[in-house]
């Protein structure tokens, strides 16, 4: 846990450890690969990582999970990557969206499989206070599938689930797509959301707290938890 003294360093700590996984992996392949989440917490670390002076034109960014709207609905985590990211040097990024105009969510699933068997860099996470991660919500009638599941990706229907918002249709990615992704960053601020996260690690129970599901310790790297007020 990696626990930063206001949003600016905050801000700037989770941008700059991104762009360090990036830039290693930069060195040691031809392309670099980031997944990212939406929600209302990342969109400034993303406007700080747009200006990390890398070679962004070899840099590939999937998202973790996406809610099921067109990639320039207001409410899609795609719009948020677009309008928060790709800009500055991270506009020579390559993006790919989960959901396109005409395509079934069975073709989003399968293609956003195809891509995460070439592993990635990184995974930036997101935790709701119900403790979801990813759009792994607790009480949700998928979950327990997802969280079995030997794919990568999922199509989950969270419908009744409150932390859900009201876009329960969603994709999302699973404890065996995080398996094959070298660092974990989980991004969370606030009293409420360090609260939630302690308490899923007292109970173990990844139904309640899917958040656990991040935390995998058979991993080669541990999960990097960064929190600030
Ligand atoms: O629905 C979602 O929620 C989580 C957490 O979002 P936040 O607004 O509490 O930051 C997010 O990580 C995920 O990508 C998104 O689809």
């Amino acid at each position: 846990m990696h626990a930063h003294r206001g949003r600016d360093v905050w801000t700037w700590a989770c941008a700059v450890a991104i762009a360090a996984e990036l830039r290693r992996d930069l060195l040691l392949r031809p392309r670099a690969r980031l997944l990212l989440s939406g929600g209302t917490t990342p969109g400034p670390v993303y406007r700080a990582l747009s200006k990390a002076p890398l070679e962004w034109s070899r840099v590939d960014i999937g998202l973790v999970d996406e809610r099921w709207l067109l990639p320039d609905d207001p409410d899609s985590n795609a719009r948020t990557v677009r309008s928060q990211l790709l800009q500055d040097h991270a506009a020579a990024a390559r993006f790919e969206a989960l959901t396109l105009a005409g395509r079934r969510i069975e073709d989003a699933v399968a293609a956003a499989n195809a891509h995460a068997q070439l592993g990635a860099s990184a995974a930036v996470l997101g935790m709701g206070e119900d403790g979801h991660t990813a759009s792994l919500f607790p009480g949700s009638r998928d979950l327990e599938r997802a969280l079995s599941s030997r794919q990568a990706y999922v199509a989950v229907d969270a419908d009744g689930v409150p932390g859900a918002q009201g876009w329960p249709r969603r994709v999302s990615l699973t404890p065996a797509g995080l398996a094959r992704v070298q660092t974990r960053l989980l991004l969370i601020t606030g009293e409420r959301k360090r609260e939630v996260f302690e308490a899923a690690l007292r109970s173990g129970d990844v139904k309640r707290y899917p958040v656990l599901a991040a935390l995998d310790a058979a991993h080669a790297s541990p999960l990097h938890v960064h929190w600030c007020e």
